[in-house]
């Protein structure tokens, strides 16, 4: 059997639950075997972010090109990018290699308030790499900078989602973790014709670090398998509400998903239907 493989593009968490190690968690438990390049080291932990030291746009572009002259890829995603610099570097990459199945969570502020992306770096995001994603995971503040809108109602969303369409993203997923409706959320898919809705049922919980990073790596596991997007997020949905069910207790502040969860979750519905 052939191993699926997907590269993620990354900053790291030293806490484990958000960036890369999230990433690559998610890709494992997915199936997937994963690699990484990585744009900056954080020292962070479930309390805040207490430092970003960003690698050398050269460092990221070396990592990348390692991977694509000799193992290459079957689907990628970009998480923490840094600056605009990096962002030009790796879309570059993208571009040499031709990598399609490309997936762009466009990380902008950790969830205590710290900046991962610098504001510089937003217009060479639109102009050099959304042109090249097959799906974009913005949540509800980072759409809202990528289109200069406030975003309150989803009739709202629906508008980001094509202005964002039209900077050439194939797919948009404009996610709900932050909107105000205490009892469900909704992750919005627009293919350029049609609106999906994915609704889930909002877990009261504090321990949400990582979700975005740990959605997109999701789908891009089962893009890597061959999935089509509304089957990639869907599942990619599943996979976080599981991680987020199941929380796992770690650090005083915003915890850590738990990323077994999906799979126990399977496993406990294989042996009731067996
Ligand atoms: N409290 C919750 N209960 C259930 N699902 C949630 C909750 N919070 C977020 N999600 C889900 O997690 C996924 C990520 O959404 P969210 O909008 O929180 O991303 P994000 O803000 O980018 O995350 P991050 O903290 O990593 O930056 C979405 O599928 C969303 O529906
Ligand atoms: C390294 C890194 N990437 C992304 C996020 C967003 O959750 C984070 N907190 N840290």
């Amino acid at each position: 059997m052939k191993v699926r493989k997907a590269l993620t593009i990354a900053g790291s968490d030293s806490g484990g639950g958000a960036g890369i190690q999230a990433d690559l968690k998610t890709f494992q438990e997915l199936g997937v075997f994963g690699m990484s390049a990585l744009t900056a080291v954080t020292a962070q932990n479930t309390l805040g972010v207490h430092g970003v030291y960003p690698m050398t746009a050269a460092a990221v572009e070396a990592q990348i090109e390692a991977i694509g002259q000799d193992m290459g890829t079957d689907a990628l995603k970009t998480g923490m990018l840094f600056s605009g610099e990096i962002i030009q570097s790796v879309a570059k990459k993208i571009e040499e290699f031709g990598w399609k199945k490309v997936v762009i969570d466009p990380v902008m502020v950790a969830k205590g308030g710290a900046s991962l992306l610098r504001e510089e770096a937003i217009r060479a995001m639109k102009e050099f790499l959304l042109p090249l994603a097959m799906v974009i995971t913005p949540n509800i503040p980072e759409a809202e900078v990528l289109t200069n809108m406030l975003i309150q109602s989803i009739d709202d969303r629906k508008r980001a989602a094509k202005k964002l369409y039209e900077l050439g993203v194939k797919n948009v997923v404009i996610k709900g973790g932050h909107s105000d409706n205490e009892e469900t959320l909704i992750d919005l898919l627009y293919d350029g014709r049609d609106f999906l809705y994915f609704t889930s049922r909002r877990i009261p919980t504090k321990n949400t670090h990582g979700t975005g990073c740990t959605f997109a790596a999701a789908v891009t596991a089962e893009l890597a398998k061959g999935q089509g997007v509304k089957e990639a997020v869907e599942l990619a949905v599943n996979y976080v509400h599981a991680a987020i069910e199941m929380d796992l207790q770690i650090g005083k502040g915003h915890g850590p998903t738990n990323h077994w969860a999906f799979k126990r979750k399977e496993a406990a519905a294989d042996a009731i239907y067996k």
